[in-house]
């Protein structure tokens, strides 16, 4: 959908922001663009909608280079996004939000009309919001409507430059979810530059790992803190690139330990005699929906024809994974529930296994290996460590 070729931008005064970047963005791709101030990210980003124009090289659009392009109809379909938003701080959050469907002439109600789904698109009730003027909502809320207006065209490529750079973590944080769950239904075409490292991995499908004026490494956030390319992405992406590298990794059915499993209705005799058979400490208890109830621990009743039934002995487990969530979420629910394992769900909320400290760890090892030697996670052999068994209670 854009791709940059050889693109080299030299500004008057001599300085070279990009030199010779190659680059592909396919559609519907997040591609976000991470480096030092200065680097260029910003006038790689102007280039695209002409408000900046190569010294060499071209940048493509659909398949056509923009420069063949009238800029105005150009920037019509792309949406761009600033940190500093750029509202008209006398029109109201609604009038802001249907500025390019009014420059496109369409009529008025049709345009409001728009602004206003878009409004609630990005969190903001219209009716709350949409008569305020920019100056009485919060820094996160302008945000907010700047997403919106860049999106009120419905175009086909979004062009972010630092949007939640000006809001505080927190905010930035819920900023970055919800753009996470627009761009899964919306599936544009987007390049988001960001200086944090964090922010890149969080959001990018693929990541440019800026140097000065060039890009350093091009690839999933999974390799860039995985394998990066040489010793200047390893110290931008930091010390602590296993750590974030949970964040991006998700957990897959190959990664989960098999405890045994028992019922509610199950005569506890026969359950004991389940984890003494595995050599199990506890059982994951189902109920008789095969619903996750909780677990139970062996040492708690020695079976017997007076323990009854597991439901007398079991406890319940609340914290549960959807397979697909990130080894990061597992690791801070097992801290957050001082848990040993996490059960992990399928889509219709049915039990597939667990996740244990020495598996997650074991997880993450496995997908370093799959991208250094290019294969899928499974089909890593491991040569240490054996499956450790499931923790106890
Ligand atoms: N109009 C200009 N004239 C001359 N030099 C410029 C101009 N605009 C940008 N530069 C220089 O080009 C280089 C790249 O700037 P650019 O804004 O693209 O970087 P950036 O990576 O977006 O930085 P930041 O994260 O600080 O916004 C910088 O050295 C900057 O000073």
């Amino acid at each position: 959908m854009l791709r940059f070729e050889q693109v080299s931008k030299r500004y008057a005064d001599g300085t070279v922001a990009v030199d010779d970047l190659n680059l592909d963005v396919a559609e519907g791709e997040l591609v976000t663009l991470v480096g030092p101030s200065g680097c260029g990210k910003t006038t790689t980003m102007r280039m695209v909608n002409r408000l900046e124009e190569p010294t060499a090289g071209r940048v493509l659009f659909d398949g056509r280079d923009v420069a063949e392009y009238d800029p105005v109809r150009l920037r019509r379909r792309i949406g761009y996004v600033i940190q500093q938003v750029g509202l008209f701080p006398h029109r109201t959050v609604l009038d802001n939000t249907a500025t390019v469907p009014h420059l496109l002439g369409w009529r008025r109600p049709k345009a409001r009309q728009r602004a206003a789904e878009l409004l609630d698109l990005v969190g903001l009730d219209p009716a709350v919001y949409g008569d305020r003027y920019p100056d009485q909502l919060s820094g996160g809320q302008r945000q907010r409507v700047g997403v919106a207006r860049a999106l009120a065209a419905d175009p086909p490529v979004l062009l972010m430059d630092e949007p939640f750079g000006a809001v505080d973590p927190v905010v930035r944080e819920r900023l970055q979810n919800e753009f996470l769950r627009l761009q899964a239904e919306m599936r544009k075409t987007v390049l988001f530059v960001t200086h944090d490292i964090e922010e890149a991995v969080r959001l990018g499908d693929r990541i440019a790992v800026y140097g000065q004026g060039r890009v350093e490494q091009f690839d999933s956030p999974a390799a860039v803190l995985g394998a990066p390319a040489n010793d200047y992405v390893a110290s931008f992406v930091g010390s602590d690139r296993g750590l974030k590298r949970l964040s991006v990794t998700p957990v897959e059915k190959g990664d989960l330990e098999q405890p045994p499993v028992v019922h509610l209705a199950d005569p506890m005799e026969r359950a004991v005699a389940r984890m003494r058979a595995d050599g199990a400490r506890w059982a994951v208890v189902l109920d008789e929906n095969e619903r996750l109830h909780g677990w139970v621990p062996a040492h708690e009743a020695r079976g017997g024809e007076d323990a009854g039934r597991v439901a007398r002995h079991a406890r319940r487990m609340e914290a549960w994974l959807p397979l697909g969530a990130s080894l990061k979420k597992a690791f801070s629910m097992m801290l957050q529930y001082d848990a040993g394992w996490i059960a992990v769900l399928d889509e219709e909320d049915r039990f597939l296994g667990v996740l244990t400290p020495g598996s997650l760890h074991e997880a993450l090892r496995r997908s370093i290996d799959a991208d250094a030697q290019d294969v899928p996670r499974a089909e890593v052999a491991f040569d240490t460590a054996e499956a450790p068994r499931v923790a106890a209670d």
